[in-house]
Formats: structure tokens, C-alpha cells, sequence
């Protein structure tokens, strides 16, 4: 059984890890998966969206894999190798470990292959890279994030490739080359045989480009840094902070935060529409991320899920049926340079929430001027 493939999935705010993982989960070959997911912001939306594995799916409390959360990462990995020992656990062919769209993934890698038990008990397989065809060229340009992601892959994924021509996927094929040249560029579309997707062969940073092993080398030094934190420049206490009361997620990824509104009655379609168009009119491309299940007026049963990334929204899903746990609209956005507080009084107001200092929802709309007067 030991040691079990570890595969790594990384890629960008809804570049498509959780629509490729959900496709990965409905293939036999790949029962008796361990999927952990992790979520930036403290809601999950990621578990409810991640469908038919609710066995196998091990969450990860809210925070960022490659700060707060990585002690977590190693503690849950041995505490399912553990399991695997002992019998408790009857058998797991491979873990997949998704990463946030934001993670800096050479921490995570470091973990995986410096911790002394897990290193005996686990063989990192490969980290996949989903990069979406349609943001992935202006996500490079303004992520380092996403250009470490790309650079550690062993096999990049392209994603959305039926919203883009062939011929906006030349330019950006060539950057993914030149960035890291050994890696496979595939086309997740085309992809007919997926569970051989995830099976790459033994991560060799040696394979890597110079820069992956200097990030590599520099997770290593923060590891043995018990102070690692001042260096790496995430807002530790913060997030410990936010555990207890907050509502949003201060995460020092530039200007980056991550907060989550929620709303316990059912909502118009017309005002989630409206509330929608007008983020999108007023942010555009600082609206990184937005991620909701809702709960229509018009259909309680079949709870609304809405994705949006920069400038696109696609087109809205419905759930068969509501994941276990309280109904009710719950929405993440993550966001770069926005003021939370006009996009909370703008939801308060489209859900009619009464609050002291705002207009209502029928002042919003009755009375279009009103939405220019709010500041931005
Ligand atoms: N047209 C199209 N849409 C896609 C494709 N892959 C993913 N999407 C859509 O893109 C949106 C985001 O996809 P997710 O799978 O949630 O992305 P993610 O990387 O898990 O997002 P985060 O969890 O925010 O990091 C969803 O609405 C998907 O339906 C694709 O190949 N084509």
C-alpha cells in the first residue's frame, strides 16, 4: 500500500480545480481517493461544491495552505497514514491535495517532502496546474502566485479552451513553455483518459527550472525558521483572529482579501442579478473571485450556484439538492483594492436588510441615481 501517490492540485482563482476534480472523482479508477480540499475565506463552498466524495473529502479549516494552514496539512496527511496502519482505514490508492487559487504551492511541496514520516509513507506523484485559456495570460502577469504555480507543474491544464479560439491559445502555450519548459501543456477538454492525468511519476524538483528550486530552497530555510512568518509576510494573527468572529479573511496576497456574505432567507433572482451586474460593472478585474450558493425565492429546493472570475460570469448551475447544513445564501468574494463595506451595503440593501445608514432595496432601484451616489 505505502508509499501512496500524493498529487498536487494547484492553479489560479477559478482556473477550474474543483470542475476538473469533480470529473476526476466520477471515474472507478480513482475510488478509494482522499481529496483535501482547502478554502481561502471562511465559509466552504468548495466541500458542497465537490460532489458525490463527501466520504473521502477531508476539509481544511479556512486560511491559506501555504501559511496558517500547512501544520494542518501535515497533521491531517499523518493522521491518514496512521489510519492506513493501524486498520482503521481499509485501503487508499492516492491522495489529492487542492490548493487555494491563491497558494504559493512550494511550501505545500516542501511539507510533502521534508516531513520524515510522510516522506516514508507518502510519494509525491506530480502537481497539476489548471491555467484558465481566457484570464491566463493577464492572471501571469499580475500573480506571482500563478507563475509559481505554473512553474512547479508537471503537468499544466489548460481549462476553458471552448470559450477562447486556437489561436489565443498560441501565445499563452509558448509563455507556459518557455516558463516551465517540462511540463506537459495539455488541454483538459481533450483529456480522454483521466485518471492518467494525475499519474506523473515521482516529483523531482531536479526536473524543475532554476527559479522552482529556488523557491523550493527557500520554503526549506523558512521551515527551519521558527519565526518564519515575519519573512514570509502573511498575516498570522489575523486569521487567528478571524477564527473567532470575523467574517473576512485579511491576507497579506497584495491588496488581496477574501470576505463572505450571508443572508439565512431565500432571495430574488432579480436582485441577485442586480447585485451581480453591478459588482461586475463597478470592479470588472478587482472582483478576483466570487463564489456563492443561493437560495432563490423562486426555488428553494434547487440551491443557485454562481461563479464569477474577473470580468466573467458563468453561466449559473443549480444543485440537485442542498448539501447537508443550514440553507441560505452564502457568498465568497475575493477581491483586489475593493472597499468591503460598500459591497456589504449594497447586499444589505438587495436583500433588504434594513441598515440605519443605507438606502433600501426600493431606493436602489427605483431610483437609479442613487447607485452612482454610493461611493466606490
Ligand atoms: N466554459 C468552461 N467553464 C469552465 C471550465 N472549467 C471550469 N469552468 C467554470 O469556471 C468556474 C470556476 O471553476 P472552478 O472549478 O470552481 O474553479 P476553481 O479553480 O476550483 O476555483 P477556486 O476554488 O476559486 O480557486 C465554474 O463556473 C466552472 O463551471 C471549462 O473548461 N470551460
Amino acid at each position: 500500500m505505502f508509499p501512496i501517490p500524493v498529487s498536487v492540485l494547484t492553479g489560479f482563482l477559478g482556473s477550474g480545480k474543483t470542475t476538473l476534480l469533480n470529473r476526476l472523482l466520477k471515474e472507478p479508477a480513482l475510488a478509494d481517493t482522499a481529496v483535501i480540499v482547502n478554502e481561502f475565506g471562511e465559509v466552504s463552498i468548495d466541500h458542497a461544491l465537490v460532489e458525490n466524495a463527501t466520504d473521502g473529502v477531508i476539509e481544511l479549516g479556512g486560511g491559506c495552505l501555504c501559511c496558517t494552514v500547512r501544520g494542518e496539512l501535515v497533521d491531517t496527511l499523518t493522521d491518514l497514514v496512521e489510519r492506513l496502519r493501524d486498520g482503521r482505514l481499509g485501503s487508499l490508492k492516492r491522495i489529492v491535495i487542492e490548493t487555494t487559487g491563491l497558494a504559493d504551492p512550494a511550501p505545500v511541496l516542501h511539507a510533502l517532502m521534508a516531513h520524515p514520516l510522510l516522506v516514508q509513507a507518502l510519494r509525491l506523484d506530480g502537481v497539476l496546474t489548471t491555467i484558465d485559456a481566457v484570464h491566463g495570460s493577464s492572471t501571469l502577469d499580475g500573480h506571482p502566485e500563478a507563475v509559481k504555480q505554473a512553474a512547479v507543474a508537471d503537468r499544466i491544464l489548460l481549462t476553458k479552451t471552448d470559450l477562447v479560439g486556437p489561436e489565443d491559445l498560441v501565445p499563452l502555450r509558448a509563455r507556459l513553455a518557455a516558463l516551465n519548459p517540462n511540463a506537459d501543456i495539455l488541454d483538459v477538454s481533450e483529456a480522454a483518459d483521466l485518471p492518467a492525468l494525475l499519474a506523473c511519476g515521482l516529483y523531482d524538483p531536479q526536473t524543475k527550472t532554476a527559479d522552482v528550486r529556488r523557491w523550493l530552497g527557500a520554503a526549506a530555510m523558512m521551515d527551519q525558521d521558527d519565526d518564519h512568518h515575519h519573512h514570509h509576510g502573511h498575516e498570522h494573527g489575523e486569521h487567528d483572529h478571524h477564527h473567532h468572529h470575523g467574517d473576512h479573511d485579511d491576507h497579506d496576497h497584495s491588496g488581496i482579501r477574501s470576505f463572505t456574505l450571508t443572508h439565512p432567507h431565500p432571495i430574488s433572482s432579480a436582485a441577485v442579478e442586480m447585485f451581480v451586474d453591478l459588482l461586475q460593472a463597478s470592479y470588472g478585474e478587482r472582483l478576483l473571485r466570487m463564489k456563492g450558493i443561493i437560495e432563490l425565492v423562486e426555488d428553494r429546493d434547487h440551491p443557485l450556484v454562481l461563479h464569477g472570475v474577473q470580468t466573467i460570469l458563468h453561466p449559473p448551475a443549480r444543485l440537485q439538492r442542498w448539501p447537508d447544513g443550514p440553507r441560505g445564501t452564502r457568498m465568497v468574494l475575493i477581491t483586489r483594492d475593493i472597499e468591503e463595506d460598500y459591497v456589504r451595503r449594497l447586499f444589505a440593501a438587495l436583500t433588504s436588510q434594513p441598515r440605519v445608514d443605507s438606502p433600501d432595496r426600493m431606493a436602489l432601484t427605483e431610483n437609479p441615481l442613487a447607485i452612482a451616489g454610493l461611493r466606490i
